[in-house]
């Protein structure tokens, strides 16, 4: 287990012992999800994202600055597994507080980065995933991802509306963003990523090979309203493209694979895309492979 924090409750969970396995699962729930989006971020090379060898197609994030939002975001996760632990049950209740708790994250991550949004996207995907594991910690990834859905399907009365630039894509190209990939229970991880990230492994390909993969089959699924705001339709058209040659072509564990995949990112870099919706939903992707076997 990473110790990222002192689990909050601890002292009432020793006068409890019923609940001291909620709040051992809560914290375990918001050490998974907060080492999916480290993995997220070290996993090189991405094309056009930060990683370990640089900061892609953005001059504003670094590696490091990822890794900080990463970890401020522990506390926030933890309260979401804690809220549906408390509610028990999907509804309009757990919905609000999780947006309450939703929003006060997004100001910890922009407190930490100065401004910068490094994990929005993350903070809603794995936010509604961790809160649907604990409503069932040993549902299968498929229950897990249905029933997030759900939560994403009830309204916010508190919600914000906001000018992000998703909502502007919406307008624009009539994209469904990172709100309708949850609503329909995160298709591009369940149809795509994860069968991707298990298939390679299957096939012999390394950990980081298989999870490129899936980062990349992620890819060639996904409206990604970054690269729309960033690169217009073609720069969406070329990344789904783009990745799905790298796939074609015998995906990260080949040479042939790999050539692709150098093409395309210097493709994303030429058009200044950067598939950061892909990159969150990978870290969904991570989250929930490993989440069931807690
Ligand atoms: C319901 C919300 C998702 C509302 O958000 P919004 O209407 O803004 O929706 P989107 O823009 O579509 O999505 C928000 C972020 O989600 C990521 N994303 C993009 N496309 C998809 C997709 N198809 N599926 C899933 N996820 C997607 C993306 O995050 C990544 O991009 C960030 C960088 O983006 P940007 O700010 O545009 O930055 P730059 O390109 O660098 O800008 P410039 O330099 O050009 O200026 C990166 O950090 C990734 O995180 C989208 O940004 C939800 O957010 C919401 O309602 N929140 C309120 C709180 C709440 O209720 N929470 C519930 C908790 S469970
Ligand atoms: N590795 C990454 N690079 C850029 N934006 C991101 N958003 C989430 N992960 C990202």
């Amino acid at each position: 287990m990473i110790a990222y924090a002192i689990p909050v409750g601890a002292a009432s969970a020793a006068k409890r012992p019923d609940l001291q396995t909620d709040s051992a699962q809560a914290d375990r729930l918001a050490d998974l999800a907060v080492e999916a989006l480290i993995d997220e971020a070290d996993l090189s090379p991405k094309p056009g994202l930060v990683d370990r060898r640089s900061s892609g197609a953005h001059t504003d994030m670094t590696l490091a600055l990822m890794h900080a939002s990463a970890l401020a975001l522990w506390p926030c996760l933890r309260q979401m597994a804690e809220a549906a632990q408390a509610h028990g049950e999907i509804g309009q209740p757990l919905r609000a507080e999780l947006g309450r708790i939703g929003r006060a994250g997004e100001q910890a991550m922009l407190a930490t980065t100065g401004g910068i949004n490094t994990h929005r996207g993350a903070i809603w995907a794995l936010g509604l995933l961790v809160a649907a594991q604990a409503l069932d910690a040993k549902a299968d990834p498929q229950a897990v991802a249905a029933r997030a859905g759900r939560i994403a399907l009830i309204d916010d009365p508190a919600a914000i509306a906001q000018d992000s630039h998703g909502i502007q894509v919406r307008h624009r190209y009539g994209a469904g963003g990172a709100r309708e990939q949850a609503q329909q229970g995160f298709p591009a991880v369940l149809e795509h990523g994860l069968p991707q990230l298990r298939r390679s492994r299957a096939a012999g390909a390394s950990e980081n090979q298989a999870r490129l993969d899936a980062l990349l089959a992620i890819m060639a699924a996904l409206s990604d309203t970054c690269v729309l705001w960033r690169a217009g339709p073609q720069g969406l058209q070329a990344m789904q493209a783009g990745a799905r040659a790298v796939l074609d072509a015998g995906g990260c564990a080949s040479l042939d694979g790999r050539r692709e995949l150098r093409l395309l990112d210097a493709q994303l870099l030429q058009l200044n895309a950067s598939p950061g919706g892909a990159a969150d939903l990978l870290a969904a992707c991570l989250f929930l492979d490993k989440a069931g076997s807690l």
